[in-house]
């Protein structure tokens, strides 16, 4: 597998890394990142994926959340992998910010002409995972992911529909019940058609109530959040979770909005939280 450094920069010791590669499943290339820990230089570690929000792309996480010394501190890889594919034709950019490219809702399209490129939801939980466990010193037995919006959405769903993946998950406001609104309405419609039975595979606040195993699962929730109440709804992800007995920690924090301020305010405690289920702390 032909990976490109597009640059390298020392971080807290360790690595900062970008890259792009031809993906079979998106059939485009793929930008993602990687911040290597000093500890990878001796040994295999465990591996946390990010999935970033509508308009972000492999870099935000990686500049604006401030996860890397405590990664470094852990001895954990974090991965950050583009939100869409991009060089694709100009029909399947669309002009929206929040549809096409920077918006690939971590599904796998199946409506023309999405559906040529915009698989990501394969993407991010099996084709970029191989390629790390191939090309980079990751324990894949030791994964873990989190994510912010769209890409909390993409978090939740990825854990939720493979069981024995992941060994625990996070999220930063996510989009926690799509089907009910108005951002998920227009990703579902537009990359999966109108039959909803499709769209529910990819809505956490369904998927939760069929889950297989019980992961640890935090989600961190700003109160002064400018999306909370028409496009984020986690009061329907809590109930789901309550109806199936799923384990969930909801915090809700006054004060904070939907950005990286809030993201990195709480991102100790969300590291803290998978570095304890990877067995680092
Ligand atoms: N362009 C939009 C705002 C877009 C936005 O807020 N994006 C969020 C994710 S929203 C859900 O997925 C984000 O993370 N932006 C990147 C950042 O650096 O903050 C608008 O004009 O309202």
């Amino acid at each position: 597998m032909a990976l490109t450094l597009r640059s390298q920069h020392g971080c807290f010791g360790g690595k900062m890394g970008f890259y792009s590669h031809r993906s079979k499943e998106t059939a485009t290339e793929m930008n993602f990142s990687v911040f290597l820990p000093p500890q990878a230089e001796k040994a295999a570690v465990p591996t946390l994926t990010y999935l970033a929000g509508l308009t972000c792309t492999e870099e935000t996480f990686m500049i604006k959340a401030g996860a890397q010394r405590l990664a470094a501190d852990y001895g954990l890889m974090l991965v950050c992998p583009d939100t869409s594919p991009r060089d694709v034709a100009p029909a399947e950019q669309d002009g929206d910010w929040d549809f096409g490219s920077g918006a690939g809702f971590y599904v796998d399209a199946t409506v023309a002409p999405w559906s040529q490129h915009f698989r990501m939801y394969s993407y991010v939980t099996r084709e970029l995972p191989d390629l790390i466990a191939a090309e980079f010193p990751a324990d894949p037995d030791r994964q873990s992911i989190f994510g912010h919006s769209m890409g909390g959405h993409g978090a939740l769903i990825s854990a939720l529909k493979t069981p024995g993946r992941y060994r625990s998950v996070s999220a930063f406001a996510p989009i926690s019940a799509p089907m009910h609104c108005p951002w998920g309405d227009k990703a579902f419609s537009g990359y999966l058609g109108d039959d909803r039975a499709a769209w529910a595979d990819y809505d956490a606040s369904e998927l939760v109530k069929r889950a297989e195993e019980r992961l640890p699962l935090l989600i961190d929730q700003g109160s002064d959040d400018q999306f909370l109440e028409a496009q984020l709804k986690p009061e329907i992800f809590e109930a789901a979770c309550a109806e199936a007995g799923h384990p969930l920690e909801l915090r809700r924090h006054p004060g904070y909005d939907h950005g990286y301020y809030f993201i990195s305010t709480f991102m100790a405690d969300h590291l803290a939280h998978h570095a304890n289920a990877l067995g680092l702390a």
